[in-house]
């Protein structure tokens, strides 16, 4: 799945619309809407008979609505269509092919929402709305019981963005056009929207193709082309070795859930390169992990994983610059650099030297900051463009993409949902999971499942003959969605049941790694 920008929408409609197609995209529009009211109304328990009113604005988004209300009058639906702009003589200002469909219909007109209505569809702005809108009176005083389905975007809501300048109208359901709009999964448009569902007007293509547009969405066949099952003749080298540089004295169990989640996620061999504190918990509980004080030979690491419980002192700095220059030095070599996650700690200590000799290097580097990390890199590291959009919506996704291009780095931001944007604009979000990751330590699970996707990329290409990013091989910062899938899904788990439920992590994400590999269960 890809979402665009309203505004790429309104474009990618402009060379159908100029050959007249614009009333045929109306009525596709409308016909999807409607046949999703009638769901609607089928799991209320009746079609025939049932109440439907319509919100129409002055625009095309109100004559969908319209055409809809037409297409479920001939199902038996009561069709109420409700105007929120009359002219001075109290004609309603509306789509006037839309309202001469409903009256054909025998629809009605009515200047409130009848309360019997079961759904209230809202056709009030789409992705023309300029500005901030105050909500029309019509608009606020639903029925109780009445379900409100958006037409294309809920009214209020930016279509780019997700930023709601004024009111809005909250809607469950938004049935949306010729393609998913990036508003409807960002921000307050997001929560505005309810469940989204996207009908398919014929769009296809007319939409950019460049992997810097839009937004890619993942799921698990992405994921199954992302993080394959190993070869049958995999070994554990060939399976992918990853370095983890993460625990201290201090904070030595953020090594074990980090090496954890490496191992959880098929790594061929997690190594973690720290303090004798950390090196005996990590083998206490997970036997089959290497542990010392320097990780793996250079020449071994396919992945490196730093910062995981690192701390803040002149030690992590050290061990930070350690690994950075063991990946810089091993990207002189033919093997080409190993991957680098850059976590917790190291988001703390990095400089923008550092990101400028790992981008150089020809390493893949992977930037995993929560929203805390993420204000104090931007301050720390500050990007012109980068510093003024709203937070919450695609004003953040820009922000994320404005920083990772002027860095080169790919930028993973966690939260409720996850962004990930890279150097060249390309972006992925992820919004599987849920609340039951909200507690301390699931993060650094996160780092060592990255790590280990990372790693089993660079071992294949390695095997293929060359691990420089030759086409055909995937983007990083689709290799990172990927990751921050397998995270969510196991945190939706069984494992989602446990107070604690970053120590349960690591199993967990080796079930759905498993499932993923080799059950062929056709749930593509
Ligand atoms: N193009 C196509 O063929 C297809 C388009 N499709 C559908 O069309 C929708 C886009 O339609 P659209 O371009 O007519 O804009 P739309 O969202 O109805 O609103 C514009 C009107 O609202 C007004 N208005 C604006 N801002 C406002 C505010 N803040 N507060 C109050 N009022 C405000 C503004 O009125 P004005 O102020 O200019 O008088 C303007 O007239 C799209 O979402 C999809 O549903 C599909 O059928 C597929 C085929
Ligand atoms: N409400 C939520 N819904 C979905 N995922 C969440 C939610 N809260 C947290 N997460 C996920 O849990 C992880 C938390 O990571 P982080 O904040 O770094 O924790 P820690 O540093 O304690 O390990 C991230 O992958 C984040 O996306």
């Amino acid at each position: 799945m890809r979402a665009f920008t309203g505004t790429q929408v309104r474009e990618a409609e402009r060379p159908l619309l100029a050959a007249g197609q614009g009333p045929a995209l109306m009525r596709r529009a409308a016909w999807g809407l409607a046949e999703h009211v009638a769901a609607v109304l089928r799991a209320r328990g009746r079609v025939s008979g049932a109440t439907v009113a319509a919100l129409v604005g002055t625009g095309n988004n109100g004559g969908d609505a319209l055409w809809a209300l037409a297409f479920l009058r001939r199902r038996g639906v009561e069709a109420v269509a409700v105007p929120v702009v009359r002219d001075d003589d109290g004609a309603p200002r509306w789509h006037a092919e839309g309202a001469a469909a409903l009256r054909a219909a025998e629809g009605r007109v009515a200047d409130a929402v009848p309360a019997r209505a079961a759904v209230v569809v809202d056709g009030i702005l789409g992705t023309g709305a300029r500005g901030a809108l105050t909500l029309p009176a019509a608009a606020r005083d639903l029925p109780a019981g009445a379900v409100v389905v958006a037409c294309d975007v809920p009214s209020g809501a930016d279509a780019d963005t997700g930023g709601v300048a004024g009111e809005v109208l909250a809607a469950a359901h938004t049935v949306t056009f010729g393609a998913v709009k990036t508003g409807l999964l960002l921000g307050a448009g997001a929560a505005a929207a309810g469940r989204v569902h996207l009908v398919d007007i014929g769009l296809g293509p007319h939409l950019p193709p460049e992997p810097r547009t839009g937004l890619h969405g993942v799921d698990r066949a992405a994921v199954r082309r992302l993080h394959p099952a190993p070869a049958p003749d995999a070994h554990k080298y060939t399976r992918g070795v990853v370095g983890l540089a993460a625990g201290s004295q201090r904070y030595p169990g953020a090594a074990v859930l980090a090496v954890g989640g490496a191992l959880g996620a098929g790594a061929g061999m997690a190594h973690l390169a720290g303090p004798a504190a950390a090196q005996d918990l990590v083998l206490a509980a997970h036997p089959a992990a290497l542990a010392s004080a320097d990780g793996p030979e250079p020449d071994r690491a396919d992945a490196w994983v730093v910062g995981p419980g690192l701390g803040a002192d002149a030690e992590a700095r050290a061990r930070l610059e350690r690994v950075l220059d063991a990946v810089s030095a091993a990207g002189r070599e033919p093997a080409g650099a190993p991957a680098v996650v850059v976590d917790a700690s190291a988001l703390e200590l990095v400089t923008a030297e550092q990101l400028t000799a790992l981008a150089a290097s020809g390493a893949r580097v992977v930037l995993t900051p929560h929203a805390g990390e993420w204000a104090r890199l931007r301050d720390r590291l500050p990007v012109a463009g980068a510093k003024d959009a709203d937070a919450g919506g695609a004003g953040e996704l820009e922000r994320l993409r404005a920083w990772a291009a002027a860095h080169r780095v790919t930028v993973l931001l966690k939260g409720p949902r996850t962004l990930v944007a890279a150097p060249d604009g390309e972006a992925w979000l992820m919004r599987d999971g849920g609340p039951a990751l909200g507690t301390a330590g699931t993060g650094d699970v996160l780092a060592g499942v990255l790590g280990a996707v990372l790693a089993a990329d660079r071992a294949r290409a390695v095997r293929a003959g060359g691990p420089s990013p030759a086409a055909g091989r995937p983007s990083t910062a689709a290799l990172a969605a990927a990751a921050a899938w397998l995270h969510a899904r196991a945190g939706t788990g069984p494992a989602a049941g446990r107070g604690a439920v970053a120590d349960a992590l690591p199993a967990a994400v080796g079930t759905v790694t498993a499932a993923l590999w080799w059950e062929d269960d056709g749930r593509e």
